[in-house]
């Protein structure tokens, strides 16, 4: 496999891209500010996380998101942006809108995607004194590689200012493009990855969340009109006889959650933030001047049955039982309190399907709604986060009993984790069945939605079946 627009013309690529880099920073002189400077190149169909195997020593920072359309792979940093505190989205997302701004994109090689502006924040507004991640961290990657409808495209940013010197720069990318396009020799022969004996990859666990007890001590609270709900969560912790292999286990999260968002986030010091969410806190598109909200209600869940027969029969137990409908309505009713008071005209079925998925099936409702042009992705990420589907209701209740109830840091279990590109397009999920990886280590966390009907026994065995989709996964 060749990287085909520069492979016969490294060189005369490279003047082009001189030629442009250089008139960047002509353009960012005269208006006194840095440009963001975004190159994209077509290159031959390469897995994404193949190619995050090969270069997550060079870049330790890494964000992988992948779904049935699309995979989305960043690596390094350009421009970055952290934050804390209650007003944590606003000042994301105005980083976001002041570097859209600032987008120079070359059109030498007629393929234009922009700089991806990917986010990942933890679960409360502030994160914990010794946590591994910011309470809200945006950055837009050097290198970022996007896989689409069987096509795949390289996009280099590059940060250009009146001190850069070009010349250095463009040596650089030569060698990037160099290394690119010999590893995609290389993984075009490599259809798949020999996992040394990683099935058989001792796992030792310890459960820290004490779940069954917890569950038992906040029943007497959902017994008051005050808290409706909470949904409290369970940590496994893992140790593994070797180092866990991030991009083998996205490899098989992906063959194994088809269905689900295969999500990994790494903080730069050896920590990864990974997962399988089925769960979509919002998809924005926009197209023709339309912009299109869609968010997810998900909440209510069951086994999956043994047989086709059994299967469907717990489906239909699931949708007829007034605990998991009650579970769900909440998130649904929260959802659309959410929307209208923003003035949306939400969209949804009357009564919720159900979402199936490898080893568990849920209540869904997805919602809609078309959205003005005004609106901003992080503000309806600070509005919907958390949904009643991970936190409880009400939420300033439900969230504080969190804090004192939970004996281990959220990080960014449950968080919104997503993209927001430079055309207005974004996409967050919510990041359950995820697991905290470091090194040989790894937390696994699951929750479950807590009522006053709860048996906590019952509720244990949800957290646990949960916790089976990375547990079986990581590798
Ligand atoms: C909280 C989690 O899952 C959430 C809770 C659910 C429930 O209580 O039924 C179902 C789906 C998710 O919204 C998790 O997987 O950790």
């Amino acid at each position: 496999m060749t990287v085909a627009p520069y492979q016969s013309s490294l060189f005369k690529r490279c003047k082009e891209i001189h030629a442009f880099l250089s008139d960047c920073q002509r353009q960012a002189t005269y208006d006194q500010h840095a440009k963001l400077a975004n190159i994209t190149l077509p290159i031959s169909p390469i897995e994404p996380w193949l190619v995050l195997q090969q270069l997550e020593t060079t870049y330790p920072i890494h964000f992988y998101y992948s779904t049935a359309k699309y995979t989305l792979l960043g690596l390094g940093i350009t421009i970055a942006q952290k934050a804390a505190g209650a007003d944590r989205f606003e000042r994301m997302q105005q980083f976001v809108s002041v570097w859209k701004r600032r987008i120079l994109s070359s059109n030498q090689t007629g393929l234009i995607i922009k700089p991806y502006f990917l986010c990942g924040f933890t679960f409360f507004d502030q994160a914990a004194a010794n946590s591994l991640f910011d309470a809200a961290q945006v950055f837009v990657p050097q290198l970022q590689i996007l896989q689409r409808d069987g096509e795949t495209a390289v996009s280099l940013n590059y940060l250009i200012d009146d001190e850069v010197n070009i010349n250095r720069l463009v040596d650089e990318i030569r060698q990037q493009l160099q290394i690119l396009e010999s590893l995609s020799k290389k993984t075009a022969r490599q259809t798949f990855v020999d996992i040394p004996n990683a099935s058989k990859t001792p796992k030792v666990i310890r459960d820290v969340g004490n779940f069954e007890n917890m569950v038992g001590s906040v029943l007497p609270v959902l017994k008051h009109p005050t808290l409706h709900k909470v949904v409290l969560a369970d940590a496994l912790d893992v140790l593994s006889a070797s180092p866990f292999h991030i991009p083998e286990s996205l490899k098989a999260l992906g063959l194994a959650y088809s269905d689900c968002c295969i999500f990994s986030l790494s903080n730069g010091q050896g920590q990864v933030f990974m997962g399988a969410s089925p769960e979509r806190l919002l998809s924005i598109t926009t197209s023709d001047n339309r912009k299109q909200l869609t968010t997810d209600a998900l909440a209510g869940s069951a086994p999956r049955g043994d047989t086709a027969r059994n299967d469907q029969l717990m489906a239909q137990q699931l949708l007829n039982n007034p605990k998991e409908r009650y579970e769900h309505q909440v998130v649904v009713e929260f959802i659309i309190e959410q929307l209208t008071q923003l003035g949306l005209k939400p969209e949804l079925a009357n009564s919720p399907q159900v979402l199936k998925l490898a080893n568990i099936q849920h209540l869904h409702t997805p919602i809609q709604a078309v959205l003005p042009q005004g609106l901003k992705p992080l503000h309806l990420v600070k509005i919907l986060h958390p949904t009643p589907a991970v936190a409880g209701l009400p939420r300033p209740t439900a969230s504080q009993l969190l804090k004192t109830t939970e004996s281990f840091d959220r990080e960014l279990y449950a968080s919104p984790i997503g993209w927001i590109d430079a055309n207005g397009n974004s996409e967050f999920i919510v990041g359950i069945r995820s697991a905290l990886i470091d090194g040989r280590q790894a937390r696994l966390f699951a929750g479950a939605g807590i009522v006053a009907q709860s048996d906590p026994r019952r509720e244990l065995a949800e957290v646990k079946l949960k916790l089976q989709a990375l547990l079986g996964a990581l590798v």
